[in-house]
This record gives C-alpha cells, structure tokens and sequence, in this order.
C-alpha cells in the first residue's frame, strides 16, 4: 500500500514580524513498497519540510499523509531517518550506536547485537564494533548511521542529503553501496540530495520541486538504478547518453527557478 501523500500544505505560522511561509502547497506524492523516491530543488522548495512531515516531526496544515492506509500522526519505528550529520552518540561504541533503537525498543542484548552486526557487515563494517565512533572517518561514520537506522526494521527509510558533506569518491561508492543494501532490503526510500548526478543515479522517481510555495512540478520515472543494479558500472550508467539528457533538461529546470528566485 506504501506511503500516501494527499493534497498536503504546510503553512510555518507568522514570527518575530515575519510573514507565515507556505512552505508546501497542495502536494500530492505515492511512496510504493520498494520505491526509490528523490527530491530535489532549489534552497527553500520545501524538501526538508516534506521529509520531516513523512518522519512525523511535523503535521500538516492542510491535507492527510497515510502509511499503509493508516494516518501518520507522529514519529514511529515504521519510519527511519538518516541526517547529513549523523548525529551518533559519541559516547557509544560503534556496535552500541547500531543497536541504539532496538536498546530504547526493549530488545535483550544478544538479540540487538545479533541485528546490530548483520547490519555493520552489510554495510562493510566488520571489525569496527568496540571502535568509538570518532575514530572512524565522514564516510564510515555515515555508514554506521545507515546501519542503526536499519535495525529497527523500518517500513520507509528518510534521507536528507546523507551523502553532502562527503568528498566526491566516498559518495560515489556510498551512492552504490545504499542502492545495494535497498535492493537486498526492499525498503521504501525517500531521499533528498542537491546534487542532479546523484538525484538520476538513485531513484526509481524523481520529484523536482518548486519554492514560494514548494511545490512538485515534475516527475520522472528514472530507469538508471536499475541498470546499476543489472550489473552496469556507475560510470558507464552515468556517461550514458540517455543519462545526459536527463540531467540536462532537470538541470534547467532548476536553473530557471533559482534565476526566477534571484
Ligand atoms: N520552522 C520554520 N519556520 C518558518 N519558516 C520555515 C521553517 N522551516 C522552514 N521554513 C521555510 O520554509 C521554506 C521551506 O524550507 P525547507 O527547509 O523545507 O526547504 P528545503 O528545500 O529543504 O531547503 P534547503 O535545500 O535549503 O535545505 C523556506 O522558505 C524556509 O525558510
């Protein structure tokens, strides 16, 4: 049944002598089971508001959000969200902030432990358990964020550029590793990036937005994952003509909303 997004707006109420913002207007979106969903848009289209309306941290002005038929009406386990910063408990050793969720969930030691090392071995993390966290590099510190986000399971995974503050090799290989583990785990995905390349290389759909209000303008049914995941090299599936195309015309579009914001 997936996640549905019906007719949403979010209007972030007047302060300090400000005007009220329409961040989102009238969205209408479908998540399905094992869709990879992008957003992408200019600063300010109301990528983030979206997210956090979907995480539960945030309810709508008007419209209705439903997970699997049921309304979301706050956060939950069904949903996971990985940040830019991962925003790990330093404190905490590698392996005890993989199994931070399923610890505050109530679940004995050995069997967190059990989920928790499935997880870090998934995402190429063997033999860092007892490392404390600051210790590990950007790219391996956004994998062990990764990894606690899946233990618990969840139904629809949120992220918001997790890959931004990474340098250009560690997130192509991130890029691979996170279509990997979605196509081994069959997660719905929502996931928001500034970046074009990326936007077309990981989703299944892209959702280009609008600001003032936010606002989807254009959809893409994008086939390029897939052709990763069939065995071509990220390279090749990024040089490819088709691909080009693509990025073109999405970049032009974002470039005539940023000039029309200027
Ligand atoms: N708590 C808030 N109160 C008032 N206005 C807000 C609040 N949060 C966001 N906004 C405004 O709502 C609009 C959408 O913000 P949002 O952060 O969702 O956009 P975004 O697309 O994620 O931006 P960016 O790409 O810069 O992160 C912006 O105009 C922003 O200034």
């Amino acid at each position: 049944m997936g996640l549905n997004i019906e007719d949403v707006s979010v209007v972030y109420p007047a302060a300090d002598g400000r005007p009220p913002v329409e961040a989102l207007s009238r969205i209408n979106l479908t998540i399905e089971d094992n869709e990879f969903v992008v957003a992408l848009g200019a600063s300010g289209c109301g990528k983030s508001t979206l997210l956090n309306l979907i995480a539960g941290f945030l309810s709508p002005s008007f419209g209705s959000l439903t997970l699997d038929g049921a309304r979301v009406s706050g956060p939950g386990a069904d949903r996971a969200v990985v940040f830019q910063k991962h925003a790990l408990l330093p404190w905490l050793n590698v392996l005890d902030n993989v199994a931070f969720g399923l610890q505050i969930q109530g679940v004995a030691e050995a069997e967190r432990k059990k989920v928790a090392n499935k997880f870090l071995s998934m995402l190429g993390l063997d033999g860092f358990q007892d490392a404390p966290v600051y210790s590990l590099s950007g790219g391996m510190q956004q994998r062990v964020g990764i990894a606690r986000a899946l233990t618990c399971d969840p139904r629809v995974l949120l992220m918001d550029e997790p890959l931004g503050a990474l340098d250009a090799l560690t997130r192509e290989k991130a890029q691979e590793l996170i279509l990997n583990i979605w196509n081994d785990t069959h997660k719905s995905v929502f996931f928001i990036t500034h970046s074009v390349e990326e936007a077309l290389f990981m989703g299944t759909k892209l959702v280009v937005m609008s600001p003032r209000p936010g606002r989807i303008t254009h959809v893409f049914d994008l086939p390029f994952s897939r052709q990763f995941l069939d065995g071509m090299p990220a390279r090749q599936v990024k040089a490819s003509p088709k691909f080009i195309e693509l990025r073109e015309e999405v970049l032009k579009i974002i470039f005539a909303d940023e000039e029309a914001a200027a």
